[in-house]
């Protein structure tokens, strides 16, 4: 599913106005889908709609209207002079018949639900004087809160707070979800989300062309793997994870095993000389080669049926890292670049992106944490410090000529070509070690059988957080490659396919 930002939320407005339908026709839709919501958050008790002087307030009066034409004790205050309000919204208030109260902070009372219709897309500055105090009011009253289109305060397109944000029971937008509902922090001030048709037709999309989607299984289902009957395990590819020295093998073993329950016909850990014993020991499934360095990763990567490559879990810091990772992008394979595969860039990154500028390769996937990323990209950071985690994914990707993946609450995927994705569904038990091991391996296992690199990123994110919710909490790293079974039948399920 697209996301638009409240610039082209706004083209769509254009364009579906252009295509016959009023503003106001559009106003009159929103508004009624938040009296719906209303109406099924508060059943009895009174409700108190505190509109802003836009259109998100035109909203609110709409909202206001329909819920007192079904009997329900509605009042509505009104942030600024009714005469100066303007166009849709002067309209909207016109068919409010009750009385508008002034801001006054003491007419809150205790109602059964507060309709936030402050500020929604138009919020353009930070919230100071009467609307900030009314922003603490509403915090403070403790009623359940019905945001219109955003939390009043939160920065629609960043998922920022705008200096004081409302915390609200559920938000109700419009046609298509906006970055914040997904970003954080904006995401936690939503509450539940509903997305309610206002009679824009998806027509208008093709004129948008938004870049920025969900990061949900209808996004990347085209090019989901499945075996064919026929198929062999070559076919499904051969995967190779890098291990450290024998005092962290760890990472690479849980790295591997995520890659071949991904799917990945044949996975193999790479491991120096003095972990063989225990990488050995440790495996079944997964086979263990020597490789002691660039020059054995080299002779590895001759065999073309290797054809996707994970270094970085536990591989250590350093020039030897920095050598294996130029030659898996040498050798053109699928590559994710994990933990100390970026961090052993970290003085130099310009060497790194210069590596993958000249390979050409459009394969390579680098899935920093915020630490990596700052590492990383720390020049882009100082010279743009105040864009969006989106926006900061998405620049990263342009410069490294790589898929950058952003881990954390509210994951982003951003391609060079300027799509991203943003995911909602990892829980926060899933922040425990090793679980970015088997991220990087989920998604090796993916390359290994040929999904695009940035379908991959995004599956593997999503995919990963799944089975953060089926082990659900209390789970160690080690649990998440086990329960990947459930939740790929729950994907064949949910596909369709035969099996
Ligand atoms: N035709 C349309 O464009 C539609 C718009 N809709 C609603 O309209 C909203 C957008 O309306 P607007 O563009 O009028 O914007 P808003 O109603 O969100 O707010 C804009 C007003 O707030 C002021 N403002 C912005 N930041 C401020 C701050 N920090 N402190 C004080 N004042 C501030 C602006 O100067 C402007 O007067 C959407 O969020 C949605 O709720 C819906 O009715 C659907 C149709
Ligand atoms: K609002």
């Amino acid at each position: 599913m697209e996301i638009l930002t409240t610039g082209e939320m706004e083209q769509a407005d254009r364009l579906a106005i252009a295509g016959g339908t009023s503003g106001f026709a559009l106003m009159l839709r929103a508004g009624q889908a938040v009296a719906d919501t209303a109406a099924d958050l508060a059943e009895e008790g009174s409700i108190l709609v505190v509109a802003g002087c836009g259109n998100n307030g035109g909203d609110g009066f709409v909202a206001a209207t329909e819920l007192a034409a079904r009997g329900y004790d509605v009042s509505v205050i009104l942030m600024c002079e009714r005469s100066s309000l303007k166009g849709d919204a002067a309209l909207a208030a016109k068919g409010w018949k009750g009385p508008v109260l002034p801001c006054d902070l003491s007419t809150l009372g205790s109602p059964a639900l507060i309709i936030d219709a402050l500020f929604g897309a138009g919020l353009n500055r930070p919230v100071m004087g009467d609307a900030r105090a009314m922003i603490e009011a509403i915090i403070a009253n403790g009623a359940p809160v019905l945001s219109i289109d955003l939390p009043s305060g939160i920065n629609g397109t960043t998922g920022a707070i705008m200096g004081a944000a409302i915390r609200a029971t559920e938000t109700v937008t419009f046609f298509r979800r906006k970055p914040a509902h997904l970003l954080l922090p904006g995401r936690i001030f939503c509450g539940r989300v509903r997305v309610a048709d206002i009679g824009i037709t998806d027509a208008v999309l093709h004129k948008i062309r938004p870049i920025t989607f969900e990061n949900i299984p209808d996004y990347w289902q085209s090019v989901f793997p499945v075996p064919p009957i026929d198929g062999h395990k070559y076919a499904r590819g051969h995967a190779v994870v890098v291990s450290g020295n024998l005092t962290s093998t760890g990472a690479a073993r849980l790295s591997a095993r995520s890659a071949l329950r991904m799917g990945a016909g044949l996975v193999s850990v790479l491991s120096p000389d003095d972990a063989l014993g225990a990488n050995a020991a440790a495996l079944t499934a997964v086979m263990v080669r020597r490789m002691n360095d660039a020059a054995g990763l080299a002779e590895i990567l001759e065999d073309r049926r290797i054809n996707a490559c994970v270094i970085g879990p536990g591989a250590g810091i350093g020039e030897e890292t920095r050598a294996l990772v130029t030659t898996a992008i040498a050798a053109k394979r699928a590559l994710v670049l994990d933990a100390d595969a970026l961090t052993s860039f970290a003085d130099a990154p310009g060497r790194l992106f210069e590596t993958i500028k000249q390979s050409g390769s459009a394969d390579i996937i680098l899935t920093p944490h915020e630490g990596e990323f700052h590492r990383l990209f720390s020049e882009m950071i100082e010279k743009h410090p105040l864009r969006s985690k989106l926006e900061r994914v998405r620049a990263a990707a342009e410069r490294s000529e790589a898929v950058v993946l952003l881990k954390g609450p509210g994951t982003v995927v951003a391609s060079p070509d300027g799509r991203a994705t943003i995911a909602a569904n990892a829980p926060p038990w899933l922040a425990t070690a090793g679980s970015g091991d088997v991220l990087s391996g989920m998604i090796g296992g993916l390359l290994a059988q040929r999904v695009p690199a940035f379908e991959a990123a995004c599956m593997g994110v999503w995919m990963h957080g799944e089975t953060g919710l089926e082990a659900g909490p209390g789970l160690i790293a080690e649990d998440l490659p086990e329960v990947l079974p459930a939740v790929l039948r729950r994907l064949y399920d949910r596909f369709g396919v035969d099996y």
